[in-house]
């Protein structure tokens, strides 16, 4: 089916839409506002760690349009995404399935946001850190929403790296390039995000197939997933402390790193270990609940040692 057919099948099968306008909060939650909460966070650490000065009103600048970019690409999945979104019971009362916003608004709303963040970042920022936030844009709609999350199992894995961008986009806005420094936080977010959605992919197993989706526990069946999570978070863990090993992080740093990793890999192991009934379903709540925690904690203490050293 091409685009344009797609996007009059789903402004059809919007008859459930209630003919008013959506109200500002549905707004708000087509920019998926907790989850791009921490995604800003981490661009926000990017940008501190850099080294150099920006103005304060440009550092504000620079984290306004990377999270009004970072919401827009949610707005975009939401409007591609429609279709999965009303099958799923975790999804279903999303503005657009639960008929409060149609697929063209999200469509124009997403749009219009992408367009005025980048060209904002580019015009008052700079234009490396303006093209790398239309990349990110591109790379979460086109690469991850729009190709690989119905085709591959290994979709969140090549396409969490938009979300593991935004720390290198903060550094690029003050620095105008990347960096080993900043590599390294893409890195730790690349790594994480596998075990962080295969964890809660493990118990919404039911959603994905049957919205047919192909992610792993659907595909490959719940005994890979739970070997996937835990080479993941084996890998994950000695990434954490990278920061420490590579020489822009504290002793501190690097133990807290390391105590928090170990403590990722026992709830992994935990998950391989419990394999029935709710024993299983809790382990995996307790990984997906503490991979929040663990990448908060990480870019936290990076940022308070950073607050330090330059105070
Ligand atoms: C391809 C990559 C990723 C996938 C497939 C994924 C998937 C999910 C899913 C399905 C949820 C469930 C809750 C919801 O829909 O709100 C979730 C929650 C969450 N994700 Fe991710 N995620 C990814 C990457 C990230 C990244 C990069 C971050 C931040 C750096 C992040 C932060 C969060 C947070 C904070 C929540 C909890 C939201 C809440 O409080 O409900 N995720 N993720
Ligand atoms: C600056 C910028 C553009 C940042 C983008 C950040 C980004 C890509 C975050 C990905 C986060 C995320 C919730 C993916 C969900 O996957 P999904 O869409 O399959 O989840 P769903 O089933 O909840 O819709």
């Amino acid at each position: 089916m091409s685009l344009v057919e797609r996007q009059e099948t789903m402004n059809q099968d919007s008859a459930v839409w209630d003919g008013g306008m959506g109200s500002v909060s549905d707004y708000v939650a087509l920019l998926k506002p907790r989850v791009m909460s921490l995604v800003i966070f981490t661009a926000f650490v990017g940008l501190m760690l850099a080294p150099g000065n920006v103005h304060p009103v440009l550092g504000i600048v620079a984290i306004l349009c990377i999270a009004i970019g970072a919401g827009a690409s949610g707005a975009l999945n939401m409007w591609y995404d429609a279709d999965i979104d009303v099958v799923m019971t975790r999804t279903r009362k999303r503005p657009i399935p639960a008929g409060k916003i149609t697929p063209d608004e999200a469509l124009a709303f997403g749009i219009t946001l992408s367009i005025g963040s980048v060209l904002t970042l580019g015009l008052l920022v700079n234009w490396f850190a303006g093209a790398f936030l239309a990349f990110t844009i591109a790379f979460y709609v086109i690469v991850y929403t729009m190709w690989l999350k119905r085709s591959t199992p290994q979709n969140i894995v090549i396409g969490g790296a938009a979300g593991a961008f935004p720390p290198m986009i903060g550094w690029a806005s003050v620095t105008g390039s990347v960096s080993l420094e900043s590599f390294v936080l893409f890195l730790i977010i690349f790594m994480w995000t596998p075990p962080h959605f295969w964890a809660l992919a493990l118990v919404k197993n039911g959603d994905y197939t049957a919205a047919k989706v192909p992610m792993l526990p659907v595909v490959a069946g719940p005994t890979s997933t739970r070997n996937h999570i835990l080479i993941y978070s084996i890998l994950l863990a000695p990434v954490g402390v990278a920061p420490y090993l590579l020489g822009f992080a504290s002793l501190f740093y690097g133990a807290a790193s390391a105590t928090l990793g170990i403590i990722f890999v026992a709830l992994a192991a935990d998950i391989w270990r419990k394999r029935e009934g709710d024993a299983a379903k809790a382990a995996c709540w307790r990984l997906f609940k503490f991979s929040i925690f663990y990448l908060f904690m990480l870019f936290a203490l990076l940022l308070g040692e950073s607050l330090i050293s330059g105070a």
